[in-house]
């Protein structure tokens, strides 16, 4: 039996803009991406099985456990999904079982890829324990088949789980610009952060936000060029000025427990430095240090039980 355990990292988008809406119903966006270091354990054993002929009346099982019951074990789990993916794309001639446990800590349906990071981390140790020598392009082309959050994931993840041997990939980055649907990415330099995040206790549908949104109607847009030069030079102000997630306003208007959380937030911060990840509802602040999230987390908690302080992954 071979193991490895990787780190499934979220993420949080600094800002996220919505281009237009695509024939096949999916959106155009633009959005800047960076990975954080709230993660959930994946741990991946292969139990390789008879070779030979045996093997042609063989075929690969997949099991999978997580600590939230209330989660598919199924193929409707993203991670059950990637080892499907992978063993109809690179299976053939092997049979044995492939056991993934999930220690989740992201919030589940919180605009932090959870669910993602879990597919890609799955793609991520066969390519490993079944020593296919891909490299982080041809992982994020399998990625793309299950979400349109999997390749940054797996981008992320690269640079994140060095065992991996994947950290200097030219791909492998902590941040990207994802354009297209999301899975176009240009890895860029991240943000150096603290963060505190908070996360209202239900969960938002990326669909029914995408389809809900009325693009003709946004009023601010952030501009994506300004903001990677931004990170690039380390200018806070100017960042956080493009911190802009054209999704905002349909959650903080359709869940006014997400506009109560936000105003919340904004009370303990500067308000540029507070926004909602993704399709929401998490509502995230940068932090100056970690005794400024800490403190922060505390209060907040009050309000929402899942609430994190931790930094970006630089
Ligand atoms: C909004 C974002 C921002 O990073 O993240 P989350 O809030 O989900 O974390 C992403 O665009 C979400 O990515 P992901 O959650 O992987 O979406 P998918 O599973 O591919 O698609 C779910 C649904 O969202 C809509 N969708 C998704 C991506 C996109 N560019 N346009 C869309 O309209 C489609 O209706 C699709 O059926
Ligand atoms: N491994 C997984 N972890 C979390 N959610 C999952 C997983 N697999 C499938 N899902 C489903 O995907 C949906 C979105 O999950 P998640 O990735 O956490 O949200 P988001 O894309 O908003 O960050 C949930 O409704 C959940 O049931």
């Amino acid at each position: 039996m071979q193991r490895i355990q990787i780190k499934a990292c979220a993420k949080i988008n600094l800002s996220l803009d919505v281009l237009r809406r695509l024939e096949n119903r999916y959106h155009e966006v633009e959005m800047v991406m960076q990975q954080i270091l709230l993660h959930d354990d994946v741990a991946v054993r292969w139990f390789a099985g008879e070779h030979g002929q045996n093997a042609q009346k063989e075929k690969v099982e997949i099991e999978l456990s997580t600590n939230r019951p209330y989660l598919p074990r199924d193929e409707r789990n993203l991670a059950y999904k990637a080892a499907m993916v992978m063993t109809d794309r690179y299976g053939g001639g092997r049979s044995g079982k492939i056991r993934i446990d999930i220690k989740k800590r992201i919030p589940v349906a919180a605009g932090l890829a959870g669910g993602s990071s879990n597919g890609a981390a799955v793609i991520h140790a066969l390519n490993y324990l079944w020593q296919l020598g891909l490299g982080v392009k041809e992982l994020c082309e399998v990625g793309s088949e299950l979400g349109s959050d999997v390749p940054f994931s797996i981008m992320g993840q690269a640079k994140e789980n060095t065992e991996l041997g994947l950290a200097g990939d030219p791909l492998a980055t902590h941040c990207a610009v994802a354009r297209g649907t999301g899975t176009d990415l240009e890895p860029v330099i991240g943000l150096k952060s603290h963060l505190v995040l908070t996360k209202p206790p239900m969960g938002v549908s990326t669909a029914e936000v995408y389809q809900g949104l009325e693009i003709g109607k946004i009023e601010r847009h952030p501009n994506t060029r300004e903001l990677v030069t931004a990170l690039a030079k380390k200018n806070y102000k100017i960042i956080q000025k493009n911190m802009i997630n054209v999704l905002e306003n349909f959650t903080l208007t359709r869940y006014p427990n997400v506009m109560y959380t936000k105003n919340k937030v904004e009370r303990l911060f500067d308000e540029e430095a507070v926004l909602m990840s993704g399709s929401g509802p998490t509502i995230f602040a940068l932090c100056r240090n970690r005794s400024e999230a800490q403190r922060a987390c505390e209060e907040l908690k009050t309000y929402n039980k899942e609430t994190f302080w931790t930094r970006t992954t630089y």
